[in-house]
């Protein structure tokens, strides 16, 4: 099996070199300055128990690529920027090749499914982050992250095994899962505080913020029939994946954080607290909390603001002045 991960940034550059560097085969598809450092440099991939270069093909886009019969691809861009990259792949003549969603939310099962006929989701916990184009860091210990896989739709199959294997010999805890969705739904819910992370300094208190807008989105999820799991107290990340500093990185926060400290002008939101709004207002419920985060974020790109720019109290009589309730 060779893997084609599009978008080799975080998480697609971290599981990209964890791949590579357990002698697998990979190729990265990634932009601008990161595919050219990628393709002359290679990466380099720190983690907690140190650091190493590996080098593996990176292209510029997928019709650079000449596809084979085993090949399998990993989405790892934003939920933002999946539908032009699926084009992308029609474009280098993509058919039925298995199609991985390495993404948080649970909307790019849905725009893969349209144009492609085999479909997994995986469910990542996997704190990741890019230092420079060509130096990615996994902080997570003893293994690189803890990921969930399994066919969009339900049940498993041969690719999903095989993608469970290859990651665990990269050392990332993967798990076949035959109910995937639950995993995702659980995970979005667990990043419902990505925007809060973002938009408050470090050390405010976001728990107090957080805890109508998760409640919110339980609530809503139930509502609407959608099963998830209790990703935050799953009993596997005390064993697989314990977050450790390393020496000389400053850790900004989640995946919404990174996009504001880099000013990347666009954000996840609209796919995870929008989720929920989304529910809410296609089935007559209201959810406020995540609506206004959606708001929120929308705002904070058209000021163009950096994380930490908000205080705990604003957030808080803003959502209280659009009907949030504070236990
Ligand atoms: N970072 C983390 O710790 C975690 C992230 N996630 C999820 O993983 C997914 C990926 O996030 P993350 O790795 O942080 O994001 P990044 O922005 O670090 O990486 C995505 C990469 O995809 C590139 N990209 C986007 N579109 C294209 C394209 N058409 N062609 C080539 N390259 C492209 C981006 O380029 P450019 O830089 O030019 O935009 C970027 O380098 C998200 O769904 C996120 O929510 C989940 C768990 C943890
Ligand atoms: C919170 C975290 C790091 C968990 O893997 C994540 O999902 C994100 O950054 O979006």
């Amino acid at each position: 099996m060779r893997t084609i991960i599009y978008g080799t940034g975080a998480i697609g550059g971290a599981i990209a070199a964890a791949l590579s560097l357990s002698g697998q085969e990979v190729v990265g598809i990634a932009r601008g300055a990161r595919q050219a450092a990628i393709a002359e440099r290679g990466l380099l991939f720190r983690t907690p128990e140190g650091a190493r270069r590996t080098h593996f093909p990176c292209v510029a886009d997928p019709t650079e690529i000449e596809l084979r019969s085993d090949d399998v691809i990993l989405l790892t861009m934003k939920t933002q920027d999946t539908l032009p990259a699926l084009e992308r792949l029609r474009a280098a003549g993509v058919t039925d090749h298995p199609i991985f969603c390495g993404q948080n939310g649970v909307s790019n099962e849905r725009f893969a499914l349209r144009r492609f006929p085999e479909v997994h989701g995986v469910a990542l916990r996997m704190p990741t982050f890019v230092v420079e184009p060509d130096d990615v860091v996994a902080f997570s210990m003893p293994q690189h992250g803890l990921l969930d896989i399994g066919c969009y739709g339900g049940g498993i199959n041969a690719h999903d095994e095989r993608m469970v294997e290859a990651l665990t010999r990269a050392n990332i805890a993967a798990f076949a899962s035959d109910d995937i969705m639950t995993w995702k739904y659980g995970k979005l819910l667990f990043n419902l505080h990505n925007i809060l992370e973002a938009a408050l300094s470090r050390d405010a208190d976001a728990g107090r913020l957080f805890a109508p807008v998760l409640k919110e989105g339980q609530e809503i999820l139930t509502s609407c029939g959608i099963a998830f799991r209790d990703v935050a107290n799953d009993p596997r990340r005390k064993v697989h994946m314990v977050f450790h500093e390393i020496d000389g990185v400053d850790y900004d926060g989640g995946s919404t954080t990174q996009s504001f400290v880099r000013g990347s002008g666009s954000v996840e939101t609209d796919y995870i607290n929008g989720e929920i709004a989304l529910l809410a207002r296609l089935n007559g419920l209201s959810a406020p909390a995540n609506a206004y985060l959606t708001d929120l974020s929308a705002r904070l790109l058209r000021e163009r603001a950096k994380p930490g720019d908000m205080s705990a109290d604003r957030i808080e009589a803003e959502m209280r002045a659009c009907g949030v309730m504070f236990d």
